[in-house]
């Protein structure tokens, strides 16, 4: 039996308005626990839209299926949520169970860097100095980083700062959106290490959308491939037949 970690069926999303539009149909979706998956898939194909999906940043236009089931047990009907615009109840879910780091931004610039990684795990009660130490002490970030604000370093650092804070709460799920793009070779490869590892080291499972052969090359890693076509004058659709 596959120990799903997120299960998404009869799926619509929808980008843009008017005549400009990207729209993705999911047939059936399911991330299994443990196993690392790679998004790959030309620019513009969709791979930051379903990473946004399965993270609850946007909104499906419909679905007939999309269900956590969080490592505490137990399934929660996102779709359901979702129906009844249940914001704090889906503000809990994206707390407590998954990890993002965007392709760009999203630190806090009026907090340390220290304390940007340390907030995801205050929110959701699971803070743990010792483990945010060990992250980044494995990616580098010195005493020094911490006690600066993000605008004060490269865009590379804090790229290694965004995947420390998407670990430090330890969520079942992680998204991780070109986790390698602006990193030197070496810090690229303790990075996708890292990534690999997340499973059976923290029980971390990470998504991971990329173009980095590093990654893409490796042939025993679960991938979903997007191609996105052109429908209209300005219209671009990608569809998922099943992917499990
Ligand atoms: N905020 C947005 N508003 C409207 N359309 C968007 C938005 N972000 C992306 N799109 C459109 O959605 C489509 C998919 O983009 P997306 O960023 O998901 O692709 P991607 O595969 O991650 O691309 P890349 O490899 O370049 O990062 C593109 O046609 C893009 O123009």
């Amino acid at each position: 039996m596959i120990d799903a970690v997120v299960a998404i069926a009869g799926l619509e999303m929808q980008r843009g308005v008017g005549d400009s539009r990207f729209r993705m149909f999911i047939d059936r979706l399911e991330i299994e626990g443990g196993q690392p998956v790679l998004l790959v898939g030309e620019n513009g194909s969709g791979k930051s839209s379903l990473l946004d999906v399965i993270g609850l940043v946007l909104r499906p236009k419909r679905m007939t299926q999309f269900v956590y089931h969080p490592r505490a047990g137990g399934d929660v009907d996102v779709a359901a949520l979702f129906q009844r615009e249940d914001d704090a109840a889906l503000t809990n879910l994206r707390c407590s169970e998954i990890g993002y780091m965007p392709q760009t931004g999203g630190l806090v610039p009026f907090l340390s860097v220290r304390d940007n990684i340390a907030l995801p795990s205050i929110l959701c009660g699971r803070r743990d100095p010792g483990f945010i130490d060990q992250l980044c002490g494995a990616l580098e970030i010195t005493p020094m980083h911490l006690a600066l604000r993000p605008q004060d370093l490269s865009i590379g650092q804090r790229q290694r700062v965004c995947l420390a804070r998407a670990f430090a709460h330890r969520p079942r799920l992680l998204l991780a959106d070109e986790p390698t793009a602006s990193l030197d070779v070496v810090s690229a490869a303790v990075v996708s290490e890292m990534l690999l590892e997340a499973a059976p080291k923290y029980g971390i499972t990470p998504v991971i959308a990329t173009h980095d052969p590093r990654l893409v090359d490796k042939a025993d890693l679960r991938r979903i491939t997007l191609h996105a076509k052109a429908v209209g004058p300005s219209e671009v659709e990608c569809h998922i037949a099943a992917a499990a």
